[in-house]
Formats: structure tokens, C-alpha cells, sequence
């Protein structure tokens, strides 16, 4: 699992392959509390492992149901008849709405005291339609803080024999509609659940259906209206039940495949689901993808000719996979228009204001209403800049962002949020992306290595970063602002808030164009002492990385392969001995018109290496993958030839 606190992605090139997707979260949460419900053993096989499974799955051991392996992805649930064995439980259920909604109501009608609570953001998720449904059967559950919301205690109640229908509201969450369905077999007499005005996420009764059929219950229904469970009508197991692959999840690699050259094939979800998501898939075609399906399996690429079309579209149906429509629309020509979604406020984030402040962030362009979002597409994807994507503890925050790493680099912070859903999405987005290739240059000052990595930029026609000069250009803006250079949480401020632009060859700091005053050999020092700060080197990473932009980028460092693009396409450790740099800068100081004196800058120079090689954060050393290139005795044109001819690219 990742805990780690941030995940920087570099821009993509493209995107292709398939990806055999984890078991559907809404299939695995209704099939392991059946399973719990039904008689008999049942072996479940593909369940998704993610935190909304296991919060489901640590309920049912608390309530004494008897979980047990069965080989690789597959489990046994020992059913309980309908019975469950213990009476009185504290159920943590994280932030998993199937887990939550369909609990509640399964245990409102068990007969014992049950104390459900989550995370914080669940207890702000209404239940109260829910709730209210529940009391009306002679449930005795109480709102221990807010009315209408979690944290709830159940108390063994004698339940309403009367009751033979049982109203519901449906347009908060079809997950009040699912839990009442699900439990009413245990009541084991004819309830008639009538859903009062409009019933969203329809799919979701569908899938809610199917399921309850696989465990041996009918459902008798009218439309949308009515659902009538029959007394009688117990879960028995089915013996064996596969889950499918979750048809949300797939949205981002079919997005993917839309967007980034293609074709991406999601396995596990195809024609034959019973998930509503896989209509993700038309809106993909509205928008010109080419979209191709078999029975369990969808693929999706680019249009042959032209960009993919914004269109609006009603997103009652999909409330999940909608979200992915938000990066897509970015790529495609004229606005996007989603609409019915309204629901999306109330899920692990509100999720309107968190998909349009988080794109905004990247410079793009979104209006929103109370139930509707409309994504302006730039008119150059170039407008779009690298930042900070907060993803709110929503796993689908975190998954839709990446598609826009087709536009800019970012970082992504609290990756490990998607183990809501998708424990290992960004390996899986690793695997079918091509990032955009970097040649890694480190080596120790006046090595030449700036004149060499500027050439090999050129040569290809890629970026190029001076990644010393951030270090100058903070040691300089500390200087300015009076800042000791080793107070490290002040310098660390001013790294990460530097002005700087590169314009026509020249480095500004704010409006100045600051080129002289940086290359002195002082500012060389600073850039050393700052250098050697943490702060300040966690401050400019991603201000470093930001300049991994298509086709490629060529930089130039002491740690860009080992710290700031480990995953470098190519990293070469270029060298000169310590007399042979301390020539060719003083040459360079002659030519500039500076007095100088050889043996002072040998002994600077001798200086700043040990001071590089010992200092505890990316201390400066040929890493075991980097390619050693001693240039004592090269010619700059031999240095870049051999650069170039390592990375396997040939000048453009
Ligand atoms: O029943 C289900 O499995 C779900 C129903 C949907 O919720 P709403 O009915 O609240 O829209 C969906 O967003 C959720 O991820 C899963
Ligand atoms: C809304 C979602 O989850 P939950 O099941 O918690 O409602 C979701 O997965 O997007």
C-alpha cells in the first residue's frame, strides 16, 4: 500500500496495452454481505482487495461470520442463515458507502445493538432517507449526532408486522434503495418498497437486482416504482460467484486510451456486465473515440481523423465514471456539459468544487452550478502548468488527474487514497504510459556539463534544465532578502515561492533579468550552501520536474538521476579531473574579462566537491546506473555525440 505523502508524475507521451482490472467494488460489497446472509458456503472468486472490501470484510468477522482463504483471489464466506451470530458489535465502515448503507439496514433488522460509525467525511454523507425508511418498519435506529447522519446506533426493536410497504427516497443515494432491498428477506414476510420522486444511479438497483437473484431472491418490480420481496424468499448461496472488474475503474484507462494514442483494453469488464459504468464507454464514442467491446473486454482509442468533440451529457446513470469525462474534456475541441450531477456533492469529497478547484489549478477553465460542470478546453494545451493536485481522500480525485499528466506534469498528493477502490492504480498507469524521456546529466561544477547538456537539448529539440541555476537563483533571492543562506526554513520558503521565468535565453527573478549576477563565482557558493539544505531541495523538486515536458527533456545537475528523475531514460555522470575544470573555467573568466587566479579556483573547485560528495541529502556521486563520461580528453562535439549515442535518440 502507499502512504507515501505526495506521487509526482511526469508528463506522458502517450498511452497503450491493456490492463486486467481489480474486481468491482459495488459486485464485491453486495456479494460479501449475501454471501454472509445467504445459507450455505460461497466461494467468492476475484473479490476486490481495497479498503471499502476490507471494511466490509472486518464487519462481517465482528459480526461472527466465518470468513476462510480460498487459493489465490478467492475467499469462502460461511453464511448464516439469515442469523447473524453475534448481537451486539461497534462496526467501523471507513468511508465505504456499500459497506455503510447496506449494513445499516441488514442490521436495523437483525435484532441486536450495533454501534456504526466512519471516517469523518462519512458522517457528513447523509443516511437519513434511509434511516427514515428503516423506522418506518419498527427499526429502532438512533443519529447520535446529526439527524439524517452517521455515526448510528441500532437497538433490538420490535419490528412493525403491519408494514407491507415501506416508502423510500432515491434522490440522494440509490444505496438507501439497495440496503432496504437487500434486507428485506430477512423480515421473511411480502414487503412492497415504493420509491417516492426521483430514483438516481439506476444501474446501481440493477446491479443490486442480479446479485440478489444469484443468491436465490426474485425481486418482483413495477418500473422504478415498486420492488416487491416475497415472504419466503431466503439467500441461498450459489455455490461459486465470480466478480467482475469494476467498470469505474476502467473509465480512466479507457479515458486514456481516448486521449493518448491508444488503443487501452480494460480485461474484466466488457458487453455482458451488469455495471452501469460500462455506458462510460458511450460517451466516450459521443465525444469520436473509437470504441470497440466483446463480451468481457472494451477498448478505446483516439478518433482516426481530428480530436474528440466536447459534448454535454446527462450523468444521472454513471455518477462514477462521469468524473473521468472532466480530464477527457480537456483534450477534446469545444466545451463539456455534465449534467445530473448533483450527487456528486455528497460522495468521498464534494466532488463538483474538488474536480473544478483542483483543474483550475492547473490553469484550466471550469464553471459549475449545483448540479452541473462545464470544462472549457484551452485553446493550447500548453496553458495547462504543473501543480499540486489535493485529492481529498477521494480515490477518484487522485485516479482522474493522472490522465491529465497528457498536458503537464503533477504532483499528486495523498496517492494512497485510491486504495478506496484501486490499490495499485498509478502502477497500473505506469504500465500502460510512456513518460516523457529524460537524459539525466550530474557531474561536479565546470565539468562542462551545462555546455553539453544545452548541445544534446538542442540536437534533439528538447527542454533543457540548468537545474544549478534554481540553486543560484534561490541563493541570490535569499541575498536580496537578506536571508543567512543557512537558515534553512527561510530559504526554503523563498525556494518554493521564486519567481522565476526563462525568457529568450535569459533568467528572470520577477521582472530583472538576474543572469549576471547569478553566474558569479559567490552565487556558486550559495548555491552550494543552499544546496545542502533538505528544505530547500524538497522545495525544488517539483519546480525541477515540471520541466519534463514533450518530447523530452535533457537536465543537467548533481542529482538528476538519482533524486529528481530517478526514472531518467538515460543518466550519465560527466566528469573532467579537478585540473582539467579548473582550466577550462578560468579560460571562461578570461574570456568574460574577470581576473583570476588558477590555483584559487583549483582549490574552490577541490572545495565544493568534498563538500558536494559529503553532504547528507543527494550528496554528488556517480550512481551504479549512470554511464560514466570523463571528458579530460574529449571535445565537447565527442561529449554530445556520446550522450546522444547512449540515449538511442538521433539529432532532429
Ligand atoms: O450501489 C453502489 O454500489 C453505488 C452507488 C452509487 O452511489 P449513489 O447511489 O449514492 O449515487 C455509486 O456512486 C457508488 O460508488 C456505488
Ligand atoms: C461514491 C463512491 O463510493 P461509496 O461506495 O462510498 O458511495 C465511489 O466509489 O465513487
Amino acid at each position: 500500500m502507499n502512504h507515501l505523502p505526495f506521487l509526482d508524475l511526469p508528463a506522458i507521451l502517450s498511452a497503450g496495452g491493456t490492463v486486467r482490472l481489480p474486481g468491482s467494488k459495488s459486485l464485491s460489497n453486495r456479494i460479501l454481505l449475501l454471501a454472509a446472509l445467504a445459507e450455505g458456503e460461497t466461494e467468492v472468486r476475484d473479490l476486490l482487495k481495497s479498503d471499502d472490501t476490507d471494511r466490509m470484510l472486518e464487519a462481517l468477522a465482528q459480526l461472527g461470520i466465518r470468513v476462510t482463504p480460498a487459493g489465490e483471489g478467492a475467499i469462502t464466506v460461511h453464511g448464516c442463515g439469515g442469523k447473524i451470530p453475534v448481537k451486539e458489535a461497534q462496526l467501523f465502515l471507513g468511508n465505504a458507502g456499500t459497506a455503510f448503507r447496506p449494513l445499516t439496514a441488514a442490521l436495523a433488522l437483525a435484532g441486536g445493538a450495533y454501534h456504526l460509525s466512519g471516517v469523518p467525511r462519512m458522517h457528513e454523507r447523509p443516511i437519513g432517507d434511509l434511516v427514515d425508511a428503516l423506522r418506518h418498519l419498527g427499526a429502532d435506529i438512533e443519529c447520535l449526532a446529526n439527524e439524517g447522519y452517521p455515526p448510528l446506533q441500532i437497538r433490538p426493536a420490535a419490528l412493525n408486522a403491519t408494514a407491507a410497504t415501506v416508502p423510500v427516497k432515491g434522490n440522494v443515494s440509490s444505496q438507501f434503495l439497495t440496503g432496504l432491498l437487500m434486507a428485506l428477506p430477512l423480515l421473511y414476510r411480502t414487503v412492497t418498497v415504493e420509491v417516492v420522486g426521483e430514483l438516481i444511479s439506476k444501474p446501481y438497483i440493477e446491479i443490486t437486482l442480479a446479485t440478489m437473484g444469484r443468491f436465490g431472491v426474485d425481486v418482483a418490480r413495477e418500473g422504478w416504482q415498486k420492488f416487491t420481496v416475497q415472504a419466503g424468499s431466503r439467500y441461498k448461496s450459489p455455490g461459486v460467484i465470480y466478480v467482475e472488474g469494476d467498470a469505474s475503474s476502467a473509465s480512466y484507462f479507457l479515458g486514456l486510451g481516448a486521449i493518448a494514442g491508444g488503443p487501452v483494453r480494460v480485461e474484466g469488464v466488457g458487453a455482458d456486465s451488469v455495471q452501469g459504468d460500462i455506458r462510460f464507454a458511450d460517451a466516450l464514442a459521443a465525444m469520436g473515440a473509437r470504441i470497440t467491446m466483446g463480451p468481457n473486454w472494451i477498448e478505446a482509442a483516439p478518433p482516426l481523423n481530428g480530436s474528440l468533440k466536447g459534448i454535454e451529457q446527462d450523468c444521472l446513470a454513471i455518477p462514477d465514471a462521469a468524473m473521468t469525462l472532466v480530464p477527457v474534456a480537456v483534450f477534446a475541441k469545444g466545451l463539456t456539459k455534465l449534467t445530473g450531477i448533483a450527487s456528486w456533492r455528497v460522495k468521498e469529497t464534494d466532488r463538483i468544487d474538488a474536480m473544478a478547484n483542483e483543474l483550475r489549478k492547473l490553469g484550466g477553465t471550469v464553471e459549475t452550478t449545483a448540479d452541473t460542470l462545464t470544462v472549457y478546453p484551452p485553446a493550447n494545451l500548453d496553458e495547462l502548468h504543473c501543480a499540486e493536485i489535493e485529492t481529498y481522500d477521494d480515490h477518484r480525485i487522485a485516479m482522474c488527474f493522472s490522465l491529465m499528466t497528457l498536458a503537464t506534469p503533477l504532483r499528486i498528493l495523498d496517492p494512497g487514497c485510491t486504495a478506496k477502490t484501486f490499490p495499485n492504480y498509478f502502477d497500473r498507469f505506469a504500465e500502460v504510459t510512456t513518460a516523457v524521456p529524460v537524459i539525466a546529466i550530474d557531474g561536479p561544477s565546470a565539468s562542462g556539463k551545462g555546455t553539453v547538456t544545452q548541445r544534446v537539448a538542442e540536437a534533439l529539440g528538447w527542454h533543457y534544465l540548468d537545474s544549478g541555476a534554481l540553486y543560484r537563483l534561490t541563493a541570490l533571492a535569499a541575498r536580496k532578502a537578506g536571508v543567512d543562506w543557512n537558515n534553512e526554513a527561510a530559504v526554503a520558503h523563498i525556494a518554493a515561492h521564486l519567481p522565476v521565468h526563462f525568457a529568450g535565453g535569459l533568467t528572470f527573478l520577477g521582472d530583472e533579468a538576474v543572469d549576471d549576477q547569478m553566474r558569479t563565482e559567490e552565487m556558486g557558493i550559495g548555491a552550494s550552501t543552499v544546496g545542502a539544505l533538505p528544505a530547500v531541495r524538497e522545495a525544488l523538486l517539483l519546480r525541477q520536474r515540471a520541466f519534463r515536458q514533450a518530447p523530452g527533456l535533457v537536465a543537467d545537475g548533481r542529482d538528476m538521476g538519482s533524486v529528481v528523475f530517478p526514472d531518467a531514460t538515460t543518466k550519465v555522470f560527466l566528469t573532467a579531473s579537478a585540473a582539467v575544470r579548473a582550466e577550462r573555467r578560468y579560460k571562461q573568466l578570461m574570456e568574460k574579462g574577470f581576473s583570476a587566479k588558477l590555483q584559487n579556483i583549483l582549490q574552490d573547485l577541490e572545495d565544493r566537491d568534498a563538500r558536494d560528495a559529503a553532504r547528507s541529502v543527494a550528496p554528488l556521486r556517480q550512481e551504479a546506473d549512470a554511464k560514466l563520461l570523463e571528458t579530460s580528453h574529449l571535445t565537447i562535439v565527442q561529449a554530445v555525440n556520446q550522450v546522444l549515442d547512449w540515449s538511442g535518440n538521433k539529432a532532429s
